[in-house]
């Protein structure tokens, strides 16, 4: 079985459990969240449930738009009753990695705003340590001006090796969507207190958010590759 079916598998046993009609529903960013958005739609058009979904990115708005789902905003909607969200890794505390496609900040401000956030995955994120399996580092989004400064105290503080993401097909660094830089921080010490290191890290001035979740997903669903489903609680 493919890794795009263990997300699939992943994505519709999560919003199968937690979306019920009348419920404010985040709405994650990532390849596996499309799983989720779609399986949403199909619930929607046919037991005509009542969702009104908030996006975490450019992507999620623009997927639950393509799907003609109802749109809100925090304005409207500052409390979330379930937000369905991917992750680049989850290690055995339930703390995540995200942000490996640049969309940390919005995902964690809504993270926050949630009764339960719950995390679809493929087996390939099912982690024991931080860095056991994703290799790319810690995304910190940072103000552009301050992206060497920030970058020196990090490393000045927890060592490893940090980059300026680069574009793929632009010249020149990553832009996310609050047009900020992000730095990938290749962390080499494993066993680092991850909530210590979440707030210090966010104290540097020009530090917007960084992808480390501590303490905030309840729930994980792991696609295997068999097509089963592993469930994690926190
Ligand atoms: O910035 C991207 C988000 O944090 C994603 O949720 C994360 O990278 C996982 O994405 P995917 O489902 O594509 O593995």
């Amino acid at each position: 079985m493919s890794l795009e079916k263990a997300k699939q598998v992943a994505a519709f046993r999560a919003v199968d459990e937690f979306v019920k009609s009348d419920c404010v529903f985040g709405v994650g960013s990532g390849s596996t969240v499309v799983y989720a958005v779609q399986r949403l739609a199909e619930r929607v058009e046919l037991e005509h449930l009542k969702v009104v979904c908030i996006p975490t990115s450019f992507q999620a708005k623009q997927l639950i738009l393509k799907h003609n789902l109802k749109l809100g905003e925090l304005d409207t909607n500052p409390i979330i009753d379930v937000t369905i969200d991917g992750a680049d890794e989850v290690d055995s505390n339930m703390t995540l990695i995200k942000g490996g496609g640049g969309c940390l900040l919005q995902e964690k401000i809504i993270a926050s705003c949630s009764k339960a956030l719950i995390v679809i995955a493929d087996y390939t994120k099912d982690s024991v340590k931080l860095g056991d399996r994703y290799k790319k580092g810690i995304p910190i989004e940072v103000i552009p001006m301050a992206y060497v400064p920030i970058k020196n105290k990090v490393l000045a503080m927890y060592g490893g090796e940090i980059k300026l993401r680069s574009a793929i097909a632009k010249a020149g660094p990553v832009v996310t969507d609050n047009g900020n830089f992000i730095l990938d921080w290749m962390f080499t010490n494993q066993d680092l207190d991850w909530e210590q290191v979440n707030t210090s890290v966010k104290m540097i001035p020009g530090v917007v958010e960084i992808g480390l979740f501590v303490k905030m997903c309840s729930k994980a669903y792991f696609g295997q590759p068999e097509g089963t489903v592993v469930e994690r609680s926190a």
